[in-house]
């Protein structure tokens, strides 16, 4: 997109609903975003396990109603796992600068994942926010191999064994 109005969706389980909301707090004020999708938790008491939530924002961003998703559970690994289940999504953990500009440039990943048990909140948002700046570059090497990933996804789907590569 060039003018960067994201659609971002938001997920959290019970262990990441506090930063998820300093993020929402965050995303609500930044010029970038024209929309938050939250599809929860939105209490520490609610007790919804972490793929459930996960799932749920991918699905926004698959169906194109959401351009990113950041998403916090204890360690940003269980939301990660379960928001790869939905096809065509590339989510991650990144807890350092370079990686989250990596997961943009070079894996063109929509789901920034944070664990709220693992780095201090004024990193995760800071993270968050650096996240928004970057945008993939379909002309750039790195295409060809987020080509592969999704060929592998499409055998699966289609029940064959092997892709082709690139
Ligand atoms: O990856 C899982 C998350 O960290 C979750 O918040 C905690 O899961 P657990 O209660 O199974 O450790």
């Amino acid at each position: 997109m060039t003018d960067l109005q994201w659609r971002v969706v938001l997920a959290a389980d019970e262990a990441g609903v506090s930063y998820k909301d300093a993020i929402k707090a965050d995303l609500l004020k930044d010029p970038r975003v024209k929309e938050v999708l939250d599809v929860g938790v939105n209490s520490d008491t609610d007790k919804t396990a972490y793929p459930h939530v996960a799932v749920a924002g991918a699905r926004k961003i698959a169906a194109g109603e959401a351009d990113r998703g950041i998403f916090v559970c204890g360690t940003g690994m269980g939301v990660a796992i379960a928001a790869n289940k939905v096809p065509g999504i590339r989510a991650s953990v990144a807890h350092d600068s370079f990686s989250v500009e990596r997961l943009v440039l070079s894996n063109n990943g929509q789901v920034l994942t944070l664990g709220e048990r693992v780095i201090g909140k004024e990193l995760a948002r800071r993270l968050a926010k650096e996240f928004l700046g970057y945008t993939f570059d379909e002309t750039s090497a790195s295409a060809a191999k987020v080509d592969a990933i999704t060929g592998y996804e499409t055998a699966a789907t289609d029940g064959e064994t092997s892709a082709s590569s690139c």
